[in-house]
């Protein structure tokens, strides 16, 4: 039997398709695959981090496709494997967010994005990373980084429970004061580091982030009155939040990003830093934290 020269991993978790659509995708992408002329393997998570493991092994192996069917937290494991290599990513999102499939315009449709993955051209983007964890889509300190670790401590995940752990996030949360690259920034809402324009769901924080441009923005939220919620909300769905006088963005190649620690209360806690990773909550040791691109070091099928 021919080997493998095209592997999809699947997270059996991502998302809040029906199993019986999910088994369904599973035979179309076969199906797609074989009639393209490729020797398809599919292959089912089985724990946290196994996503890298297989998709490391893919590349060690020589494998020029690999697929991923999941969410942001997903995309990122396998990603992160096959940066500086010459195997290529195919994304069929399947999450909640889908940042970075949403930002290269890959389908939301599934059949769509696995005819996208398994015949588009490979095209090398930039990837990023917080202190040594790799990033795609974006990272961020302050609010954005607290309702990552809330949402993640919620039983029950969904857009719905997103929107609710936000909104109860935003009456709890007290701004801190932040450096960039030992400039004061003053007291900030919230401070992402974009490699691509959105958060996931069209939350469009980097209106002119590019992922191809060897540079990554770094924009923040000053602190905002409450009567500019649905203004401020308006315009990052609206990919216009760059129009805002509490928005501002600088591209950087790399940057130290320190919290200023006599401010009070802090919500991240003595000497560590709330942040987060392409949506996934960590919690980062000390005060401070550097970020970097890793310019065209990635290759996605697009
Ligand atoms: N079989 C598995 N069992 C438990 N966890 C897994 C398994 N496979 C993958 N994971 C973990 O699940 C995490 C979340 O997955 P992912 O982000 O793809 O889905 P999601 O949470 O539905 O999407 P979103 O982040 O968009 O809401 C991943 O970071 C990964 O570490």
């Amino acid at each position: 039997m021919p080997a493998t020269d095209l592997l999809v991993i699947i997270n059996p978790l991502s998302g809040t398709l029906p199993l019986a659509q999910k088994e369904a995708l599973r035979t179309y992408i076969v199906a797609e695959a074989q009639r393209q002329g490729f020797q398809p393997e599919i292959i089912t998570t089985t724990h946290a981090g196994h996503a890298t493991e297989l998709a490391a092994q893919a590349a060690r192996s020589g494998i020029r496709r690999v697929l991923v069917m999941g969410g942001d937290g997903t995309v990122n494991e396998t990603a992160r494997a096959l940066r500086k290599t010459a195997t290529a990513l195919g994304i069929i999102p399947m999450g909640s967010g889908n940042g970075l499939a949403r930002h290269l315009g890959i389908p939301m449709n599934p059949q769509k994005a696995i005819q996208k993955a398994i015949s588009g051209r490979p095209v090398l983007i930039d990837s990023a990373e917080l202190n040594e964890l790799p990033f795609f889509c974006t990272a961020g300190l302050g609010f954005e980084a607290y309702v990552a670790h809330e949402f993640a401590k919620q039983p029950v995940r969904g857009l719905q429970t997103y929107v609710r752990t936000t909104y109860q996030a935003f009456w709890n949360y007290q701004p801190a004061s932040y450096l960039i690259n030992n400039v004061p920034a003053g007291p900030l809402f919230s401070l992402t580091i974009a490699n691509a324009a959105q958060f996931g769901n069209n939350a469009w924080i980097a209106p002119n982030a590019n992922v191809s441009d060897g540079l990554l923005d770094v924009c923040l939220i000053r602190p905002f009155p409450g009567h500019m919620v649905a203004m401020i909300g308006w315009q990052l769905f609206n990919r216009t939040l760059n129009q805002s006088s509490y928005w501002a963005s600088q591209p950087l190649r790399q940057a130290t990003l320190a919290k200023v620690t006599d401010d009070a209360p802090d919500l991240d806690g003595p000497d560590t830093l709330l942040a987060h990773a392409d949506g996934e909550p960590v919690l980062l040791p000390g005060n401070e934290c550097t970020v970097r691109v890793l310019p065209a070091s990635l290759l996605v099928l697009l």
